[in-house]
């Protein structure tokens, strides 16, 4: 919702205008472009990725999921065929999808899907600024009922399509351009604030500190071998089927990405460190587990340590399973965007990747059927200016999902 984030957004229209779409902005900042195809009235495809990014992003993640479906869409707006399709194509370009200011992520696929709760409009970022002051800012008067208004009715929509970069080094690994995305790991995001005595660095005595960074230290560093080794923790007996300890230690991923402290002076034993926990992995009942485990080892250490500790959940998402039919169709049109690509028939066959990160399908899966594709980037490097897609992993993404909406629509 920022300035950037606005131009991002009326560039993205024009580009859609250019392919030949009717186009406008909800009240959550989202772009949509539609065509309607022959029969107005069927069941819509969706397709999309968001347009907002990390800080310090590449320019890949997200806005090539937007590009080449306006590429494949101006494709046929050219050859007059936009017009012959079965049923309304939808291209949305999401608003916030990686949840970096106000840390609640999905905020404008989740209000598409229904799933938004009117409290998140109250939500704040870290001056204080509420989601609803952000767009009005922007000039976007959002309130509960039109918020309400934005959720698409289920019966109106056949299934979302996200095509997206792989953001880790398997397709270049394999030597494949393309891959079809099983599944879309759950993720938990905890804000952790921890309280104590400050104090004059030099005069309390190593004895009598309750130190805040030291806990936090202790409490990050825990985190990560609970991570790192899951089974040395979780009393696992192995009767309860909630969950496998073998796809929990084999996906489960957590980072400690920001972390704050107050005076922040060199001289002075802090009073407060805040920190956040980026928690994922595909399986939900070990991912509860992990939490669990965590927020009592840590409370464990703040006790200890004579140091107040709270945990604000700030956001969870269960792993999604991806459309086995909408995927079988996403593999075809692989082989036939490939075979267009190189003018040969593609022998390999299309590698089937699960997702680590989080898409805006998480939240359309609540909506519709979802199926995802992934893109090969250089080295897997993502959320970083190092992000790097090859032209010609590009050209592959918009043939095949160019075939897709051929073959499909
Ligand atoms: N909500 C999210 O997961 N956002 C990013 N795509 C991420 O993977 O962190
Ligand atoms: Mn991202
Ligand atoms: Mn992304």
């Amino acid at each position: 919702m920022s300035p950037a984030a606005v131009r991002a957004g009326n560039l993205i229209r024009e580009w859609m205008e250019d392919a030949g779409l009717r186009t406008w902005v909800d009240s959550l900042g989202n772009v949509h472009g539609r065509v309607e195809g022959r029969n107005a009235s069927a069941e819509a495809l969706l397709m999309g990725s968001h347009l907002d990014t990390v800080v310090d992003a590449g320019k890949f993640d997200g806005s090539l999921g937007i590009i080449s479906v306006l590429a494949a869409l101006k494709v046929l707006n050219i050859n007059g065929k936009l017009g012959e399709l079965s049923r309304p194509v939808e291209v949305i370009a999401f608003s916030d999808e990686e949840g970096v200011r106000f840390q609640s992520t999905f905020l404008g696929s989740a209000a598409v899907a229904g799933i938004l709760p009117v409290s998140a409009l109250k939500i704040t970022d870290k001056s204080d600024v509420t989601i609803q002051d952000a767009l009005k800012k922007n000039s976007i008067e959002i309130t509960e009922e039109n918020l309400l208004q934005l959720k698409y009715d289920p019966k109106s929509v056949w299934g979302y399509v996200e095509i997206h970069i792989e953001q880790g080094p398997v397709l270049e690994w394999v030597g494949y351009p393309l891959a079809v995305v099983k599944g879309i790991a759950g993720q938990t995001r905890l804000k952790v604030t921890m309280r104590g005595s400050q104090g004059h660095a030099g005069t309390v005595p190593m004895s009598m500190r309750h130190d805040p960074m030291a806990s936090a230290a202790e409490a990050i560093v825990l985190l990560e071998s609970l991570c790192k080794h899951p089974q040395d923790f979780l009393s696992f007996d192995g009767h309860c089927k909630s969950f496998s300890m073998e796809s929990l230690s084999t996906s489960l991923v957590c980072t400690v990405g920001e972390i704050s402290t107050w005076p922040s002076a060199s001289n002075v034993i802090p009073g407060q460190v805040t920190f956040t926990v980026d928690l994922r992995t595909i399986d939900d009942m070990g991912r509860e587990a992990v939490v669990y485990e965590f927020s009592n080892r840590m409370y464990q250490i703040c006790d200890k340590r004579s140091v107040s500790c709270t945990i604000d959940h700030k956001h969870d998402a269960d792993a999604v399973i991806c459309d086995s039919e909408l995927s079988s169709k996403l593999k075809s049109a692989t082989y036939i965007g490939l075979k267009r690509m190189t003018g040969a028939a593609i022998e390999d066959e299309v590698p089937v990747l699960m997702s680590g990160a989080g898409h805006d399908a998480m939240a359309l899966s609540h909506l519709t059927k979802v199926g995802m594709l992934f893109v090969r980037c250089r080295g897997g490097i993502s959320h970083s200016p190092e992000e790097h897609v090859l032209d010609d992993d590009v050209w592959a993404s918009g043939l095949a999902i160019l075939a897709f909406i051929e073959t499909q629509m």
